[in-house]
């Protein structure tokens, strides 16, 4: 891989991350002491379970479809075969969204951007999955930790969806080949701006598969309590995804 292969892919990267990011970084932080009022809560909280999650649902396939289209400009990835692409994108479409999510939290008051405004945990409790929401909280305060840069973030992101590991791969080794060259240009950056030590302390592939477990089993759980909800209201793109 020659340095000029190495900065294109780079910038493939970033920019791929850049146009797709739905909320810019300096947006959500602007926002990020707007918080909700105990009435404004106490509303959100009331809210009948099966509406909740209608929303929450709603609002998680509009973030899925940016991961979707970060995916499709990532050199390599449309010369993948279309069942590749589905592995992946099935596979790695939450992992992504948990990543993303971690930069619109605000780990001082644990608070996650929703709806407008900043939420504490509590305001999910309707939902009736608190360990998934509590373990969501625990992995963005974790990541938030790192303090994270885009560039990093882009990084992290395409390396978690070109897991080269999945089973059902059919051409398991082009995307290999994807993920060591982009695992390079990390390297290099990470080199070139002294933040090696990060790559000993992201989160782990277990951490991130554990907690997209976790929601499929709510998700089902939800399905047995209201069976025609999920047919009726939610949308496409999440029933390809995760039912
Ligand atoms: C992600 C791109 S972004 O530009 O940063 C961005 C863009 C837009 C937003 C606004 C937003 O949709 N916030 C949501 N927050 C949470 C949430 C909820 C519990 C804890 C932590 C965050 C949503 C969820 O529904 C959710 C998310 C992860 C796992 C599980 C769930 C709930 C289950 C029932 C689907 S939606 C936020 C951030």
């Amino acid at each position: 891989l020659s340095a000029t292969e190495l900065e294109l892919l780079m910038q493939n990267v970033v920019f791929a991350h850049q146009e797709t990011c739905q909320f810019r970084q300096e947006n959500l932080q602007i926002l990020r002491w707007e918080t909700f009022t105990p009435e404004e809560m106490q509303s959100l909280q009331q809210k009948p379970m099966d509406q909740m999650w209608e929303r929450c649902v709603c609002h998680i396939t509009d973030a899925i479809q940016y991961i979707v289209e970060f995916a499709k400009r990532l050199s390599g990835f449309m010369d993948l075969n279309p069942n590749d692409q589905i592995v992946l994108l099935k596979a790695g479409a939450m992992e992504l969204l948990l990543i993303r999510m971690s930069r619109a939290f605000n780990w001082y008051n644990s608070t996650v951007f929703f709806e407008g405004k900043y939420a504490q945990l509590e305001l999910f409790h309707s939902l009736g999955c608190h360990d998934l929401i509590s373990s969501m909280f625990e992995f963005c305060q974790s990541l938030c930790a790192l303090n994270l840069s885009e560039h990093e973030m882009a990084f992290f992101s395409a390396m978690t969806l070109l897991d080269p590991s999945l089973h059902w791969l059919q051409e398991r080794h082009k995307v290999d080949t994807l993920y060591r060259k982009i695992h390079l240009a990390f390297r290099n950056l990470l080199q070139r701006t002294h933040r090696e030590f990060i790559l000993t302390k992201l989160p782990e592939k277990e951490k991130l598969s554990s907690i997209c477990q976790l929601h499929l089993e709510k998700l089902n759980i939800f399905r047995q309590m209201y069976p025609s909800i999920a047919w009726e209201r939610f949308p496409p793109l999440y029933k390809e995804l995760f039912i």
